[in-house]
Formats: structure tokens, sequence, C-alpha cells
């Protein structure tokens, strides 16, 4: 067991702070004022005033150096969701998260803020104003939803053995976006510099919650300031958005358009796009020792692009004041203008 020190409260640590949400929210830490621990497998940038910890988050060892004195600890490390590798998912998602909870339970950390989803609650069917009491999925979409479940549940059990001075609360953002994102924007110029973006899927009508990351961190740094012994977060989940459902289509045109390229224009049926997607991703699995394809359009984009998907914040408004602090028109100008190299042409 590692010797402990009283940790100072305004001392944290960042899993995963060399990714897009993990930079952001460090930067508004050190903002406010916090010490910043940075613990990732890779070391994306240097920052004064900030320590980075290079190691893998299944080594308890490497995780207790990290969190030394540390008082509130950030979990949002997790593989990309386009991995789609389930053996790492597992690893990193489920006993990584284990291991995190051990360490910090042994370096004496206070308060464990973890990145979940809501696509915790998401079966690729519509959820409209979806609050977080939703069941968990039954059927996951994909091994990226399958074990985000997992480790929201070991994060909420661990909070309920009411350890003393061990609390827990999950933060569940949905469709990040803004800059230095390396999945929503970069993926669809992506696919609409291969002429891949012709096509709305459905009826375009769809509603979806985008989040600015700006919001995601406010929400993240409201719920480690309002987690308290006795506070009503204690174990509990808490939905992160902009709170401006917006039509999956018209966002995506927007950010398409915002950019120079064109918007896609013609309709083609769910299903069969879903039914195609499943196909190919079957056909992706069963050749996968011989040759690794990822679609493009795989069966959890395409639910995704055409189903509602938009969930309530009241809860994160009445037990922690949560507001987004930038609306979604302001939201998407920022994001636009910070992908000058992806821009027609660039
Ligand atoms: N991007 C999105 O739209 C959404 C993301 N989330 C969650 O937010 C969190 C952050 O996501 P992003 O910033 O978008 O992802 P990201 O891929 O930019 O960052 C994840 C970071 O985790 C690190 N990491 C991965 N495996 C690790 C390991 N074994 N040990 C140490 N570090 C490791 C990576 O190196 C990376 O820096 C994740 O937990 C994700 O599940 C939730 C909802 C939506
Ligand atoms: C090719 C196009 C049909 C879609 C291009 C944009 C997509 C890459 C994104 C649209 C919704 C996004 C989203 C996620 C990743 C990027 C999108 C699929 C998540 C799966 C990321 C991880 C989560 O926890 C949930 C997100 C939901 C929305």
């Amino acid at each position: 067991m590692a010797t402990r020190t009283r940790p100072s409260s305004k001392r944290c640590a960042v899993i995963g702070g060399s990714g897009f949400l993990g930079r952001h929210l460090l930067e508004r830490l050190v903002d406010r004022g916090y010490t910043v621990n940075v613990f990732d497998i890779r070391q994306a940038y240097e920052l004064p005033g900030v320590t980075f910890h290079r190691g893998d988050l299944c080594d308890r060892q490497a995780l207790l150096v990290a969190l030394k004195e540390v008082s509130i600890v950030f979990h949002c490390a997790s593989p990309a969701p386009a991995s789609d590798d389930r053996a790492l998912f597992q690893r990193v998602n489920i006993d990584g998260t284990r291991t995190v909870i051990q360490a910090c339970h042994e370096a004496g950390v206070q308060k464990l803020i973890l990145t979940s989803s809501a696509s915790v609650v998401f079966e690729g069917t519509d959820i409209k104003n979806g609050r977080e009491d939703l069941p968990y999925a039954k059927k996951p979409i994909d091994y990226y939803t399958e074990t985000k479940i997992q480790q929201e549940k070991l994060s909420s059990e661990i909070n309920q053995i009411k350890e003393k001075g061990f609390l827990t609360v999950a933060i569940r953002p949905h469709g990040i976006f803004g800059p230095r994102d390396p999945q929503l924007v970069p993926i669809l110029i992506d696919a609409a510099r291969r002429g891949k973006m012709k096509f709305i899927i459905g009826d375009g009508s769809n509603l979806v919650d985008f989040t600015y990351v700006e919001n995601v961190v406010h929400g993240h740094i409201l719920a480690a300031e309002h987690l308290k012994a006795d506070s009503p977060l204690c174990g509990q989940a808490y939905h992160i958005t902009n709170d401006e459902p917006v039509r999956f289509w018209d966002f995506m045109s927007q950010i398409l358009e915002g950019l120079g390229y064109s918007a896609p224009r013609y309709h083609l049926p769910y299903t069969l796009v879903y039914g195609i997607a499943l196909l190919l991703w079957l056909i992706a699995l069963v050749l996968r020792p011989l040759i690794r394809i990822k679609p493009t359009f795989s069966p959890m984009r395409v639910a995704l692009a055409g189903t509602h998907h938009y969930y309530s914040c009241a809860r994160a408004k009445k037990d922690m004041g949560y507001q987004p602090l930038v609306p979604l028109r302001e939201a998407i100008v920022r994001t636009v203008e910070s992908y000058p190299h992806l821009r027609k042409g660039a």
C-alpha cells in the first residue's frame, strides 16, 4: 500500500489528458487554479503547470505515481469507438477502470469523475428527451457501448459501498465536437472528400444532441465541485448536452457548407442503409484475419444518423446548476473556424 499524504483539493489528475476532451478539460482546470497531472499512453503536447505521466491505465503501479497527493481524478480515457476491437475495449474500459478505482483508493483520492456516454442507453431506436433512469441498452450496438456500460456500472457500484472518503459520479456527454476533435469533423470531411456525403439517411427529420466540448468540460468541473458526501451526485450519472437538439442532417450540412462542401441532398431509406452497413460489418468481421476493412458507414454510425437521440439535462441543472456556456450556433462557427486545413481545396 502506498504511503498516503494529505491530498490538496486543488490537485487533480486527468487520465486520458492527451485526448480531445482531456486536453480541453485540463486547460480549463489550469485556468481555474488547479494543479494538474496528466496520465495517458501518449504525450501529445506540453503545457506549463501540467505534469505528464506516460503509462497504460491498466498498470496500477504507473497510475499510483501519477495519483500521488491527488484529490480529484477525471477518467476520460477510452479507445476510439472506430477501433471496433473487442479485446481492447474489454481491457481498457472494464479491466482498466477497475484498476483506476483500485489505484484511486490506494492513493487516497477523494473523488472520481468518470466520463461515460449517453449512448449507454442507446440501442439503435429513437430516444427523445431521454432521462438518466432509462435502462442500460440490453443489446448494445457495438463493443464500445457494451464496455462503456460496464465501466459506468463499476464506478457507481464502488460509490454504493460508501467507502469513507471516496466518491464517484459519471458524466454522460453526447456527440462531443469542437476544435481538435479527431472524430466528428475529420471523419465527416473525409467521407465528403471521397464523395460519400451525397445522401441523407432516412427523411432527415431526426433530432440529436451535439455537445460543444467546452460545455462538456463545464459539466465535468461542476460535477467535481458539487460531489460531496451526502450530495445527490454520489454514484449517479448525469447527461451533459448543449440542450439544443438539432436535426442530425442540418448539423452535418452546416459543418460541410461551413468548410466549403455541398450538403447531402438525396434521401435513402434508413432500413436499406442499416441492412447494408450490417452486412458490410459482418463481411469485415469474417475477413479480419486476412485483411482489415473499416466501412465508413458502420451500423452504429447509420443508427446515429437515422434515429432521434437526444437527452434531458434536467438532473444536471437541478443538482449542479448546469447550463451550457456556449450555444450551438456559436459552437459551430468556432468549430468550423478551427479546421482551416480541412476546408475544400486546402
Ligand atoms: N467524442 C465523443 O463524442 C464522446 C466521447 N465520450 C467519452 O469521452 C471520453 C474522451 O473521449 P475523446 O476525448 O473523444 O477521445 P480521445 O480518443 O481523443 O481521447 C482518449 C484518450 O485516452 C487515451 N488512452 C486510451 N487508452 C489508454 C490507456 N490504456 N491508458 C492511458 N490512456 C489511454 C488516448 O491516448 C487518448 O489520449 C471517452 O471516455 C469517451 O468514451 C463520451 C461521449 C461522446
Ligand atoms: C459518415 C457520416 C454518416 C457521419 C459522420 C459523423 C460521425 C463520425 C459522427 C456523427 C455522430 C458522432 C457520434 C460519435 C462519434 C462520431 C459520430 C459517429 C460517438 C459514437 C462517439 C462516442 C460516444 O460515446 C457517442 C458518440 C455519438 C455521436
